[in-house]
């Protein structure tokens, strides 16, 4: 069966996240397929004997021909399908004696007590996230969907659990202008939650200080939510120029009834970690000086129930709007990737950096 349009996707996303470069020829193989299975057959004239790389990768394109464009897709995929495998057969050479996972830049991962906790990690900026961050946490998810642990959490370093999206990631405009930037920002939004809805073990939050944006939107899709007192739930989309995402425009109203979430995604209320249990978003509020020990206390307990039990019964709950769920993400991906473009959000991002700026 020929590769589908998302599987082609995620393996252009997947490219920007391997660790070891593969070389220039296999770069121009990219290229190449990448070109032809987006465009077709080379179309555009040769580039001038001095115009070395260009000519380099308008030849390995036109080199091609007529290749149809879902074989240059299943191509495509196939090949880095082969070096991500080669890239992960060679991580596995590494001494597996430190607790602690090697190869994250904005995640402090680590394993005990059949609990793998992933830390966001950029305590300065608020855990703000970050391209690289989003991309750290799929690869995240996906080691711990198959490590040998119970049970998965998510709990930020430092003041705060995150302040959402990293409004420098609007900044980094791509040779393709804000509209590329904007679908390669939807693709990475909604590949991103779709690790989230398909995690197949029970997943906690840790929310040790303020949530911000997304990092509030996904708690819909996490079985346990444990927070300080000192947390707060924020999503200012509406001031923002954006709009709902993480699937809240439909785990929201079947949390907390369609009015609570209408204060919160679309009025941009705050909620108290106090209000937020009230709505049923929140499982349980901790004070926060006895925080991080009650709650790896009672973690530690949980995650010593039998393994296959908890995850067959996450699987019956979760496979019942998984489908759904799915489809909710496609369309705000969808739309966000039009706001993205509007100006209500394009000055939002600069009324954000313009009051940095006078600080
Ligand atoms: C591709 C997928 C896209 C998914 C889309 C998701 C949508 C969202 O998540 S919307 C939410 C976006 N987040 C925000 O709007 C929050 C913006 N930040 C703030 O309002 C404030 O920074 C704060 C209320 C979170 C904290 O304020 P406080 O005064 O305590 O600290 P600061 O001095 O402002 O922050 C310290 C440091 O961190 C930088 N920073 C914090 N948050 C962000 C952020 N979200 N994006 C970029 N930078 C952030 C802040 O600028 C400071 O940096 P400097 O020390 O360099 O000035």
């Amino acid at each position: 069966m020929g590769a589908c349009q998302k599987d082609f996707e995620s393996a252009v996303n997947q490219v920007k996240l391997l660790k070891k470069d593969p070389g220039n020829e296999v770069k121009l193989k990219l290229y190449a397929l990448y070109k032809q299975a987006t465009e077709g057959a080379c179309n555009t004239p040769k580039p001038g004997l001095f115009d070395l790389i260009n000519k380099a990768k308008w030849d390995a394109w036109n080199a091609l021909g007529n290749l149809p464009k879902e074989t240059a897709r299943q191509n495509y995929v196939d090949l880095v399908s082969g070096l991500r495998s080669s890239s992960d057969s060679s991580s596995q050479v590494k001494p597996e004696a430190d607790k602690k996972r090697a190869g994250y830049d904005t995640l402090v991962i680590t394993s005990e007590d059949c609990i793998t906790k992933i830390m966001l990690n950029r305590p300065a900026k608020k855990n703000a996230l970050t391209t690289q961050m989003y991309r750290e946490i799929m690869l995240a998810l996906e080691a711990a969907s198959k490590d040998d642990s119970t049970i998965t959490v998510f709990t930020g370093n430092g003041d705060y659990y995150s302040s959402g999206n990293d409004l420098t990631n609007f900044t980094d405009i791509p040779p393709g202008g804000i509209e590329e930037k904007a679908k390669n920002s939807a693709i990475l939004l909604r590949d991103f939650v779709d690790c989230f809805i398909d995690f197949p073990k029970p997943l906690v939050a840790v929310v040790n200080g303020p949530a911000v944006g997304i990092s509030v939107t996904i708690l819909g899709l996490f079985d346990l939510v444990y927070a300080s007192d000192r947390a707060t739930f924020h999503t200012p989309f509406s001031h923002l120029g954006q709009t709902p995402e993480g699937c809240s425009s439909y785990t929201f109203p079947k949390i907390m009834g369609p009015a609570k979430a209408v204060e919160m995604l679309i009025f941009g209320k705050k909620l108290t970690a106090g209000e937020a249990y009230a709505q049923g978003l929140v499982t349980e509020v901790f004070p926060d000086s006895t925080f991080q020990k009650e709650v790896w206390t009672r973690l530690k307990a949980y995650s010593k129930l039998p393994q296959n039990a908890m995850h067959i019964s996450k699987q019956i709950i979760r496979n019942h709007e998984k489908e759904k769920l799915h489809a909710i993400n496609a369309e705000e991906s969808r739309i966000l990737q039009e706001r993205w473009l509007s100006d209500e959000c394009m000055n939002a991002v600069m009324d954000f950096f313009s009051r940095k700026a006078k600080l």
